[in-house]
């Protein structure tokens, strides 16, 4: 698939879950290419439709994008409850465990998805995987120590990389923090690399998200198909 097929995938999903999104509703919006089209559908709805809603956005640079269009952005603190939080994804396998934070996004899109009633995802056919880890999983990692911390996972055979931008600075996150990838290939037991994970100090949050979410939105050649979570 080229990027402009992928794309189109992408802006199919993101359209097919705008409609999600109704009046008086506080919205969680997610971060990356696929969301970059819900909010620009939004967006439009906003502008053309008079749509009236509230999002809480998980990343600065959505939150730049939706208040482009006009749309009232708060703060996660400043909710009880988000009504439904659409977001993409890296990966995703049939157990609806996935894999998230390509975009360095990973610790915001986790906070406001738990404090979400409704979690959907938004992805084109090629991140539904038989097992994820083929994408590397992102890390979020305080910088102080981070040394140790990748040594740590290098001992048990994670493969990590310290993920830096084209000129060869750390990457950061909203918080400041560093993104550690872990080029694992696949990811047996994602229960209990969650659980080494979060239990290492000096990482704040990882890129697993197993059985978080209740739909996923497929962007597929012959129309958006979707794939709802009876498990949860
Ligand atoms: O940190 C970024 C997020 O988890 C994104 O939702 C994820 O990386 C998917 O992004 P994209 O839609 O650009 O593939």
């Amino acid at each position: 698939m080229d990027k402009a097929q992928q794309d189109a995938l992408k802006k199919a999903a993101g359209i097919e879950a705008a409609k999600l999104v109704e009046d008086g509703m506080i919205a969680g919006l997610g971060t990356g290419s696929t969301v970059r089209f819900l909010v620009d559908e939004l967006g439009r709805r906003v502008q053309e439709e008079g749509l009236r809603f509230t999002g809480v956005t998980t990343s600065r640079r959505t939150q730049e994008q939706a208040e482009g269009y006009g749309i009232t952005i708060v703060d996660v603190d400043d909710v009880d409850r988000i009504d439904v939080t659409i977001d993409g994804a890296d990966e995703v396998d049939r157990n609806f465990n996935g894999i998230k934070g390509g975009g360095a996004a990973l610790l915001w899109e986790k906070i406001v998805a738990t404090n979400s009633d409704k979690i959907v995802w938004i992805v084109d056919e090629s991140k539904v995987v038989d097992t994820i880890g083929a994408f590397p999983l992102p890390v979020e990692v305080i910088p102080f120590g981070a040394g140790h911390v990748i040594k740590r996972f290098e001992d048990r055979g994670y493969k990590p990389v310290l993920r830096k931008t084209a000129d060869g600075k750390e990457v950061r996150t909203d918080e400041n923090n560093f993104v550690v990838d872990l080029h694992l290939g696949r990811i047996d037991h994602p229960q209990d690399l969650a659980e080494d994970l979060i239990n290492t100090v000096g990482v704040v949050e990882h890129g697993l998200f197993l059985n978080m979410v209740d739909t996923v939105i497929i962007g597929d050649p012959h129309g958006p198909r979707i794939l709802s979570n009876s498990n949860k």
